[in-house]
Formats: structure tokens, sequence, C-alpha cells
């Protein structure tokens, strides 16, 4: 390792102890960019690495609202506004019980890299609060966006800091959380938020993105292998935004998905599952996931159990960080599965990662893999911008090219700095040189 990498993880390590996720993506990070250092002496020089490796600002709120009972409940605001070389900070915003500051720092340090790759002018963000919509009202989730939204009005703006979704993060939330942007700043400006309703400034085809994206790029990782994912068995992690609308393309592709899950277990159908039927019972009733089986009795639910036990020939972790450990890696590979494709932030454990690489595992990182949803959130902001409306075509086709570019930036970047098909190398090194070049041409701010 170059040593001006080792001894900013040092400072890292030490300036942000009690940060784990955190300290992961960002090592995850600087382990590839060697090369990059080697060849650009001016990174050190300018002691780059270290500057952005800490957010520019992070704001932490009180976040005050009262529950259906009556009774003042407390919960903790985030926003990191990580680096803004690129375009105004732009990133979801997860609403989880095990939010915390470096949950929210690993996903904008993250979002820094991806936001580069697709091309666009947008920074990295992230944002939310350890609140927990899980059964509560439509009421007291409209309650606690409007006071969530009490303090981030300050600090967001179309040209500061645009916001989305992420876990536990959806249409119904993004609604109520511009609504109140809306009332406090008595100004109708579309371009404060993504994942908008589409009759209202949203864009066709952000709700599908992520999960498209992510099979997208599978599909040009298969395509280099001469191969593709027709016939293919597959399991998704998670029944959420990116699981769902995942399931929904893989299967248009001909694929088979045969499992996928919640936090409460698995559900698995080797005949395949029901995109309507998952949707309803997520998307729409909000459900766990063993009601599947209620309406599809050849499906099975095991409670408390991974998809990554079940035998496939592709595994897309599509629910949250570190749910794919070194155990579950093992049990893909000896099970014959070739390919891993993230579509959450960082599933896959370092030592997962370690022995997919070290294995016949085609293996591409969410920053680069899920890209789809945040480059269909830039190209939101673009038709609020020019008060334009495109049909769900054309931003499908947008979608699919910015997917494949990505792919191929990660394979040029891979193949130019010595790491030939390494999608993990060249999606960090392809980021960063993007970020690393503006933030020495806008000097030392
Ligand atoms: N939405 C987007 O556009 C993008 C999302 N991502 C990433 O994709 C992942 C999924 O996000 P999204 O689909 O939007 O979120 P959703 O809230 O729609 O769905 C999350 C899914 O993951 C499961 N899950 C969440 N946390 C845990 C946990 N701690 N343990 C087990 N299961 C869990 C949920 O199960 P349950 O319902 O039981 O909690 C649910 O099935 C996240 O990593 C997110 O950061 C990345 C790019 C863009
Ligand atoms: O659409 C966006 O702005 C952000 C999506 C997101 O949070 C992510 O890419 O992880």
């Amino acid at each position: 390792m170059h040593p001006a990498i080792t001894r900013t993880l040092e400072v890292v390590q030490h300036r942000n102890h009690s940060e784990p996720v955190f300290l992961q993506a960002v090592q995850e990070v600087l382990e590839t960019l060697s090369p990059v250092i080697e060849e650009h002496p001016e990174i050190e020089e300018q002691n780059l690495l270290e500057r952005l490796c800490e957010p520019e600002r992070q704001i932490i709120f009180r976040v005050p609202w009262r529950d259906d009972k009556g009774n003042i409940q407390v919960n903790r605001g985030f926003r990191t506004q990580f680096n803004s070389v690129l375009g105004p900070y732009k990133g979801g915003l997860r609403f989880h019980p095990t939010v915390n500051m470096g949950v929210i720092k690993f996903l904008a340090f993250e979002q820094i890299f991806k936001n580069s790759l697709t091309g666009l002018n947008i920074g990295g963000g992230k944002g939310g609060a350890d609140f927990d919509p899980k059964g509560k009202s439509d009421e007291e989730v409209m309650r606690f966006c409007q006071a969530f939204m009490n303090e981030l009005f300050r600090h967001v703006s179309y040209k500061r800091d645009v916001p989305a979704g992420d876990i536990g993060v959806g249409a119904r939330e993004i609604g109520y959380l511009f609504g109140q942007y809306k009332k406090l700043t008595n100004s109708f400006e579309l371009g404060v938020i993504t994942g908008k309703g589409a009759s209202w400034g949203g864009s066709l085809g952000r709700t599908e993105a992520t999960g498209y994206g992510t099979v997208y790029f599978a599909e040009e990782m298969m395509k280099v292998k001469s191969d593709s994912l027709q016939g293919k068995t597959c399991v998704i992690s998670g029944s959420g935004n990116v699981a769902l609308y995942a399931l929904q393309k893989l299967q248009e592709l001909g694929a088979n998905v045969v499992a996928c899950s919640d936090s409460s277990g698995v559900i698995y159908d080797p005949k395949g599952l029901d995109f309507d039927a998952l949707r309803m019972i997520k998307e729409v009733e909000r459900e766990r996931i063993g009601k599947y089986t209620d309406v599809h009795g050849s499906a099975t639910f095991r409670p408390d159990a991974k998809v990554w036990d079940i035998e496939c020939d592709a595994a897309f972790p599509c629910a949250t960080q570190n749910e794919l450990d070194a155990g579950d890696a093992r049990k893909l590979v000896k099970n014959g599965c070739r390919l891993v494709c993230e579509g959450a932030n960082m599933p896959c454990t370092p030592e997962a990662i370690e022995i997919f690489r070290g294995s016949e595992v085609n293996f591409a990182p969410g920053k680069a893999a899920n890209a789809g949803g945040v480059a269909v959130s830039g190209l939101e902001m673009q038709q609020n911008a020019g008060l334009e409306h495109w049909s769900f075509e054309q931003v499908d086709k947008e979608l699919h090219k910015i997917m494949r570019g990505i792919h191929e930036s990660c394979l040029r970047y891979a193949e130019q700095y010595h790491r030939r098909g390494d999608y993990v190398s060249g999606a960090n090194i392809g980021g960063f040189l993007r970020v690393a070049e503006a933030m020495i041409c806008q000097g030392l701010i």
C-alpha cells in the first residue's frame, strides 16, 4: 500500500474510531488507490486523501413529534454534506432505528464516488434519522416527516443539497417532506428533492431505477463472459424498492428468481416468485413477507434464514450493509454461484469480497451497480430545471445508457491501472479520479 494511504488511514481511524462502517467504507476505497497515487504525486502533495475523507459539513438535529396517543417522541436527524466539487450534495434519506452518524457518513462517502461514476454533476451527501416507520400510522409518518423538514429545510435547495429516498423513505415520505418544505419556504421548488410523484414533478422510472440499473449492470457483466441472465437461477435479499424492481427486470430478461427476504425471513419457491403479489404485500400493504405463502401455496417461508443458503447462479444483495459475510460467501461459491451484483450499499463484508475475488465469482460493488437510482434522480433534476416531463421509455433508455457507461468505465480504469476485470478497483479509481481532478482545480476550500 502507498505510504500516503497508510498515513491517511491512520488519521481517519484516529478521528472516527467509533464509526466502524465509515472506516470500512474508507478503507475499501483507499486500499485500491495505490497505483493512482503513484502516477499522480500531486494527490499526496495536496493532502487530497485526508481532505476527501473529512466531510465538508455534518448536521445533527433534534426531531420532536407527537404520536397518535398524544405522546411526544424525540428522534435524532442527520445530514452529511460530504463533497460538493461535482455539484450540489445528492443522496437519499434513511429512516431506520439503526441509523447513526457513522452509518450516514459511510453512505455519504460511498455516494461521492457513485455520483461521480454517473458522469452527472452531483456531489455526495446522505441523511436520515433513527426513526422506525414500521408499525407507524400514515399520520404519524406525516408528522415525523414534517418535524424532520422543520430543521432540514435550512440546509437544502436545488442548488445546495438535494435529498431523495433510501431505506424507509419512499414515495409517501418524499411527498410529506416536499409538502412541508413548500409550506416553510412558500415556494414550489421542484428541484429540492427527487423521487417525487410523477403527477407533481417526479420522473417516471425513478421507482424502478435502482433495481433495473443493477440488473442492467449484471447483464453487461454476463456479456463480458459471453453469457446472459436468461435461464439463470437468482436469489435477492430484501423485498423493498431495490429488491422488487431488480426482481421484475430479472424476470423480464428470462431469469428465474427463486428467493427474496425481509428482516423476518426468506420466501423460497423453486418455480419462481410472483412480482405482482410481492409488490402488493410489501409496497402497498406494508406487510411482512411471510404473507406471500397465503397467496402462493407452493412457496415456503423460512423465518430468520438468509437467501445465500439457496443454490443459485447469481446473487443480488439488495437489503442493507454487511448482510453477506464470509460464511455466506463460502456457501455461495460452494453452491456454484458465479455472479454477485450489489444492489444495496456495502452489503458484502470485506472478508466476503475477498472470497469472491479469489474465486470464479464475478463481483460488482454497489457504488457502480446501484448507481441507477441516483442517476435517474439526476435526470429528474434535469427535467425539473427544464420544465420537462420525459416518457418512461426515454428515462429507461438513458438509465440503460448510463449503466452501460459505468460498466465500461469500471473495466477501463481497472485495465489502465493493472487490475484487469476487477470491478472494485475500477469503480473506486474511476469515481475518485473525477473528484480528485475537480478538487485540485477548485483549490484549498
Ligand atoms: N432506494 C434507492 O433508490 C437506493 C437504495 N440503495 C440501497 O439499497 C438498499 C435497500 O434500499 P431500499 O430498497 O430503498 O429500502 P427499502 O426500505 O425499500 O427496503 C429495504 C429492504 O431491506 C430489508 N432490511 C433493511 N434493513 C435491514 C436490516 N437491518 N436487516 C435485515 N433486512 C433489512 C427490509 O426488510 P424490512 O422491511 O423487514 O425492514 C426491506 O426488505 C439499501 O442499502 C440502500 O442504501 C442504493 C441505491 C439507491
Ligand atoms: O436518488 C438519490 O439521490 C440517492 C439514492 C441513494 O440514496 C443511493 O444511491 O444510495
